[in-house]
């Protein structure tokens, strides 16, 4: 998964071949890590492929005859793709063992694979004349729902965990804040700066049903302080604003009412979610002028209110907050959605 942290050797050998300790490849939890884990399981051997489960779907897709041999450049960045040469850097080719397992093209998301397979047209109720794109991740997705338009603009997508994306002219990289760039496109080129915090809707699970939720936050008074200094996670271990993989969670003390309880974690995740947008412009990326919301908590106006209130810009709801919108857009626009 997403945000299963790598075993200290796997770790260590995927640094040991990076050109610099803040790469985007180095963090615990990267692709590349998970290669190492593969590998140093003795599970790597001839004829095998790394497949993200975007490049497994569009093969399944395409039917059996289709060869699974490419990926798309939002995919390969945490296997340390070169998004600006757009290549598979000298580094990673040099070492065998990885170089074995990597896609062999990588394209722009939004590119034509090929076509639904005659086996999948007829489960899936497809014409054969359909067209198969490479996709991209889960949060870029939402990121393309979300309708953004200037630099500086942000999509905060709050699903089970807690993902930002920034539009900028500055690419910025650093493992150490889990802070990393995605190649958005467009002239001048943008760059899509963000993380992923392990914080987010999983831990609102763990105490509240949906419909808990929803009561609870109309008692919530969204501009007072909730006086609780909460840090939710589901479990020890965070990935951005700050990369440390024994980061303990904070839930307590837990008060009488359940009401002040969830104002507490919902508060907790909103600083999470400041600090993370202030750490990109210390990085370099610029400030956050508007923030739109997608996932599942962006139904949630009062959690919307105390995330404005500590951001310190406006935060909206976006109008599509499914990331399925931003992959069927993609795939009626092609690359060129990207920019
Ligand atoms: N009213 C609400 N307020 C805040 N969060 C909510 C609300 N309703 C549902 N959620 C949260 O939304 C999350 C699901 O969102 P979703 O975007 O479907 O997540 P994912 O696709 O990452 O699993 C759940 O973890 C749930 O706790
Ligand atoms: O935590 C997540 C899964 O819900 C994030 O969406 C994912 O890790 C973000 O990756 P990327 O920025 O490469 O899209």
């Amino acid at each position: 998964m997403y945000n299963y942290s790598c075993s200290a050797a796997a770790v260590e050998r995927c640094r040991a071949m990076l050109p610099s300790a803040d790469h985007t490849a180095s963090a615990p939890t990267s692709t590349l890590s998970k290669v190492w884990e593969f590998i140093l399981s003795g599970r790597g051997g001839p004829g095998q492929r790394l497949v993200h489960q975007a490049d497994w779907l569009a093969s399944l897709t395409m039917g059996s005859g289709s060869q699974i041999s490419g990926t798309d450049y939002h995919n390969a960045l945490k296997l340390g793709y070169d998004i600006e040469k757009l290549c598979w850097p000298e580094w990673l080719l040099a070492e065998e063992q990885v170089a074995n397992l990597l896609p062999q093209h990588v394209v722009a998301p939004g590119t034509t694979l090929g076509h639904v397979g005659a086996e999948s047209s007829r489960w899936l109720g497809l014409p054969e004349s359909c067209r198969v794109l490479a996709g991209t991740t889960d949060s870029i997705a939402a990121f393309l729902a979300a309708g953004t338009t200037q630099v500086g603009e942000a999509v905060t997508s709050l699903g089970s965990t807690m993902a930002i994306k920034m539009r900028s002219l500055v690419r910025v990289e650093d493992a150490a804040f889990g802070v990393y760039s995605h190649r958005l496109g467009g002239n001048p080129l943008q760059w899509l700066v963000g993380g992923a915090s392990n914080t987010g809707g999983v831990v609102l699970r763990k105490f509240f049903t949906d419909k808990a939720l929803k009561q609870l936050s109309d008692e919530i008074d969204a501009e007072a302080d909730s006086g609780l200094d909460y840090y939710p996670l589901p479990s020890p271990g965070q990935r951005f604003p700050v990369c440390d993989s024994a980061l303990q969670p904070r839930l307590e003390p837990r008060p009488a009412s359940d009401a002040q309880f969830l104002h507490g974690i919902l508060e907790g995740m909103a600083r999470i979610e400041a600090a993370g947008y202030g750490k990109l412009a210390e990085l370099g990326a610029g400030d956050v002028c508007r923030v739109v919301t997608a996932g599942g908590g962006a139904k949630n106006a009062k959690w919307r209110q105390i995330r404005q209130r500590l951001i310190g810009v406006q935060v909206q709801s976006a109008d599509w907050t499914e990331a399925a919108c931003g992959s069927a857009l993609l795939a009626l626009r092609g690359s060129g959605l990207l920019g």
